[in-house]
């Protein structure tokens, strides 16, 4: 069996972990995980997570950890065979340590991205609600504006994008991400990745997973991903 790869993407909101994992995933053929799009499909299919989950998105509030930890690692013990990366799980160190307790990671990238360009990008961004596809005026537009390529549907753009919002984002992301960090760097697995455009951060991304991706055919155990919580 080949050898398994499993890696975590970080970064403050709007810092390209969606637009980089949807490269690395494509490039790699690695399965992308994404907790937000999860959520989602338990928003929408109505389950008990999901209608919790909701009342706290709505107001612009992280998930609490519990109902975090409940969703995402039943689904990863379904991925014990699969080599993955997850975007936006964990966000905080309880959950570092319900995953670590759960699965080893081969990797973390970690993304440092100025506020100015933060600020900008979120306020360009541009969302299809069902799907989670995202968009930028200025990075990849919709065929037609205000609509999804894919469905037509109407874009919206979310009120926690908007400039007001994102300083509170901001502090937030780093008081909660910095215990993460430092989980990370102590384990010797965390790459950090610091610059203003996806399409220039990209080739060192490419370049690192290159040397970490395992080619097809080289063996190695790996402990599945376990119901550890
Ligand atoms: N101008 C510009 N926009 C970018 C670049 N990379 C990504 N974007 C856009 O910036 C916005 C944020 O990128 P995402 O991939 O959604 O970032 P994220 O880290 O997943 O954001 P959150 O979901 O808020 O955590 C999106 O509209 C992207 O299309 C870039 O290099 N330049
Ligand atoms: N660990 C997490 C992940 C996500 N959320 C909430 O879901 C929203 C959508 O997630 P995206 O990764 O698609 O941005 C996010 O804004 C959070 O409200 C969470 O609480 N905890």
């Amino acid at each position: 069996m080949a050898k398994l790869f499993r890696a975590v993407i970080m970064g403050p909101p709007g810092s390209g972990k969606g637009t980089i994992s949807e490269r690395i995933a494509q490039r790699f053929g690695l399965t992308r995980l994404s907790s937000g799009d999860f959520i989602r499909e338990n928003i929408a299919a109505n389950t008990d997570a999901g209608v919790l989950a909701k009342t706290y998105i709505e107001r612009g509030l992280l998930v609490p950890d519990h109902v975090m930890t409940r969703l995402l690692l039943p689904r990863l013990e379904e991925m014990t065979r699969h080599s993955w990366l997850m975007d936006g799980f964990p966000r905080t160190l309880a959950q570092a340590e319900a995953l670590n307790s759960t699965c080893d990671l081969d990797l973390v990238i970690s993304l440092n991205i100025p506020y100015e360009t933060l600020k900008e990008r979120l306020s360009d961004r541009w969302i299809h609600p069902a799907s989670g596809r995202v968009y930028n005026m200025g990075f990849n537009p919709p065929h037609v504006q205000g609509r999804d390529d894919i469905s037509g549907e109407p874009l919206i753009q979310h009120d926690d994008d908007k400039p007001e919002a994102l300083v509170a984002r901001l502090r937030h992301y780093k008081d909660v991400a910095k215990p993460i960090i430092d989980l990370y760097k102590s384990k010797g697995i965390l790459h950090t990745f610091s610059g203003t455009e996806t399409d220039r951060i990209w080739p060192y991304i490419n370049s690192l997973l290159s040397t970490k991706i395992p080619m097809e055919g080289t063996h190695r155990t790996q402990r599945p991903c376990t119901r550890g919580y």
